[in-house]
């Protein structure tokens, strides 16, 4: 589903971020991204998500060579995929549940339709009593766990998340990982960013390392 042959990145001028980064992700697979903060997890996930260019080789991404797409090739392949950001991107304008349904309307679905399982899943984050709010009212864990429900909501073939549990106590922390690995048995590949060895002992799962801009692989 995904390839990197001798993948570098340099922002600028500087050192590589990232150095010959050969691997593949599969269909349907999960796995746990770490190494210690400055490593480059989050560009490593900036390139997954095709915000950021390899500085050199190639990646492909649901078979698409992406050097080969164009700007209007983006949006398509960016709805498979569904992302937490490490600082969630909430729509300050739009209520919890406003924000967690938007994948849904994108998708052209009927909010009719959807409502049922969008307040479900809002209940299971637990943000039940706060589907009407908007963000500026919410704390940092509660906006995470809208950021989350947001982008698992439309089940996508590819979730992306940037240090999910970071804002949360060891309970929400572990709910939250049952819900990213039924989402990993319901068919999405999972790719979990995270310093979190507590969390990552609790699922016997691949763990790619970045350390010295290298990657390392535990499977
Ligand atoms: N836009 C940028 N311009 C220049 N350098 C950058 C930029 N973004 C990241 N870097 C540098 O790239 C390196 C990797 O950063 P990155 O945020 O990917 O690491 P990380 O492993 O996600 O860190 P953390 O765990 O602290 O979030 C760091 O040295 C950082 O300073």
């Amino acid at each position: 589903m995904v390839r990197f042959e001798n993948v570098g990145l340099r922002y600028g001028p500087g050192p590589e971020v990232l150095s010959d980064l050969s691997f593949q992700i599969d269909a349907n697979s999960f796995q746990f991204l770490t190494g210690p903060s400055g490593a480059g997890k989050t560009s490593l996930l900036r390139l997954l998500f095709l915000s950021l260019k390899p500085t050199r080789g190639l990646i492909s991404i649901f078979g698409r060579d992406t050097a080969t797409l164009t700007r209007r090739d983006l949006p398509d392949i960016r709805r498979r995929i569904g992302i937490v950001f490490q600082d969630f991107r909430l729509l300050d304008h739009l209520t919890t549940f406003e924000n967690v349904a938007l994948p849904l309307r994108v998708l052209g679905r009927e909010e009719s339709i959807y409502r049922a399982e969008v307040v479900e899943l809002l209940r299971w984050v637990g943000l039940g009593d706060r589907v009407n709010a908007y963000p500026q009212v919410l704390s940092g864990g509660e906006k995470q766990r809208a950021a989350i429900a947001r982008a698992v909501i439309s089940r996508p073939e590819f979730l992306l998340a940037d240090e999910p549990t970071g804002n949360v106590d060891p309970h929400l922390a572990r709910r939250l990982l049952r819900l990213f690995v039924e989402l990993h048995k319901s068919g999405t590949s999972v790719l979990i960013a995270t310093h979190d060895i507590a969390l990552m002992d609790l699922y016997d799962a691949r763990r790619l390392v970045l350390s010295d801009s290298r990657l390392h692989i535990y499977d």
